[in-house]
């Protein structure tokens, strides 16, 4: 690695001064797996993956390519894919999780009480779980039997596609503890992906998930038709009720004023690389839900995860209107064209209220 190391990342019996490439295992070879394993080889770090695809896997492996996820990329060199998690996380002492938010607690099950107890875990999700309302986080410390010190968060304005092709963003690294943020920040800071660290968790992971609800109803305002005006309030009235709902859950309310509150949500509600900025626009260019899901190539997380971030609002008296209309819209067939007035026609209030 080419930068300082301020904390015991590499091995303790490399010859002083000469740091050993760091062990890390990434699970899920979608977009953002593969892209944040490539961040991890750039930093100096050992990657293996994991895919349930063999076909993938093989790509990677031997042509350092994710042809359906990451058309026309080169993958830098020394990245191993394949479909055995056993032997992917065996030795990893990071282990990055990139898979849709509900299928996570599914396939980590298994490695339940088997993970190396010097390793860090990494959620690159947002979402929430549908049913029991837990954050990423909290259901690999669930699933995996670790405390909360042991588990980061990653999460920014972080547009996969962009950053494969090494153009310049930042991120957020959160943990509850400081020195796990600072290992995994130094672990994939490259010269085109600025790590920041914070210790609230809740805070980046909340805005890393309600951004995509957001996202959505964007989406759905402009294919309705609807212009900038309309863009800008549902991202400011989008980032107050994420803020409302922060604050029930003891998030601190100047997260969401960084890279993975207001930053990710502007870049994901103006960017058409975004799946659930496409798929909102398919719903308000009138597609099902059905027929959006199968126009937008990849995973669109707002569109499970809307109804668990109002289940967890309404299990904490939070009014979140944008979040309640995007579930109505995709899951209770309100039209769009309701949804507009359902919103601008609710009894009027103070700003700051
Ligand atoms: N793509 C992006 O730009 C970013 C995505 N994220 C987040 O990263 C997470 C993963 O998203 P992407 O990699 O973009 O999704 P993706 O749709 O590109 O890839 C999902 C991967 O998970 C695999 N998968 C799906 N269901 C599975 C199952 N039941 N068992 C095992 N594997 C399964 C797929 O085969 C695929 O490899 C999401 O929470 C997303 O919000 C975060 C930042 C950026
Ligand atoms: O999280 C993202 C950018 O930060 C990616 O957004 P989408 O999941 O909507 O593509």
């Amino acid at each position: 690695m080419g930068h300082d190391d301020p904390i015991s990342l590499v091995s303790t019996s490399a010859a002083p001064g000469a740091a050993e490439p760091v062990d890390a295992a990434v699970l899920g070879t979608g977009s953002w797996g593969t892209t944040f394993a490539a961040v991890l080889a750039d930093a100096g770090c050992a990657v293996r993956m994991w895919g349930r695809s063999a076909e993938v896997c093989a790509q990677i492996t031997e042509h350092r390519i994710n042809a359906s996820y990451l058309p026309g990329i080169t993958l830098p060199a020394g990245i191993a894919a394949s479909t055995d998690l056993d032997a992917v996380v065996a030795g990893a002492r990071l282990i990055a999780v990139a898979l849709p938010s509900q299928t996570v607690r599914a396939v980590l099950s298994p490695l339940a009480g088997r993970i190396d107890p010097a390793a860090v875990v990494v959620s690159l999700m947002k979402g929430v779980e549908l049913g029991t309302q837990e954050r990423m986080s909290e259901v690999l410390t669930d699933t995996l039997g670790l405390p909360a010190g042991r588990v980061a968060v990653v999460s920014g304005p972080n547009l996969a596609k962009e950053i494969a092709v090494h153009q310049p963003t930042a991120t957020v690294v959160a943990s509850t503890d400081e020195a796990t943020a600072a290992l995994v920040a130094h672990a994939c800071a490259v010269p085109y992906f600025r790590p920041y660290t914070n210790t609230d968790v809740v805070g980046v992971e909340l805005g890393g998930a309600v951004k995509n609800v957001i996202a959505l109803a964007v989406g759905m305002a402009q294919g309705s038709g609807f212009g900038h005006n309309t863009t800008a309030t549902i991202i400011t009235r989008g980032l107050a009720e994420t803020i409302r709902l922060g604050a029930a859950l003891g998030a601190q309310a100047e997260t969401f004023a960084g890279l993975a509150g207001l930053g990710d949500l502007v870049a994901t509600c103006a960017s058409p690389l975004s799946r659930n900025n496409t798929l909102g626009r398919h719903i308000g260019a009138g597609m099902s839900l059905a027929e959006a899901v199968t126009a937008t190539s990849g995973t669109a997380e707002g569109v499970k995860s809307c109804g668990a971030v109002l289940e967890l609002a309404q299990r904490h008296g939070v009014d979140m209107p944008i979040t309640q209309a995007v579930a109505a819209v995709l899951h209770h067939g309100l039209p769009v064209s309701a949804m507009t007035e359902a919103l601008l026609s609710r009894p009027r209030k103070a700003e700051g209220g």
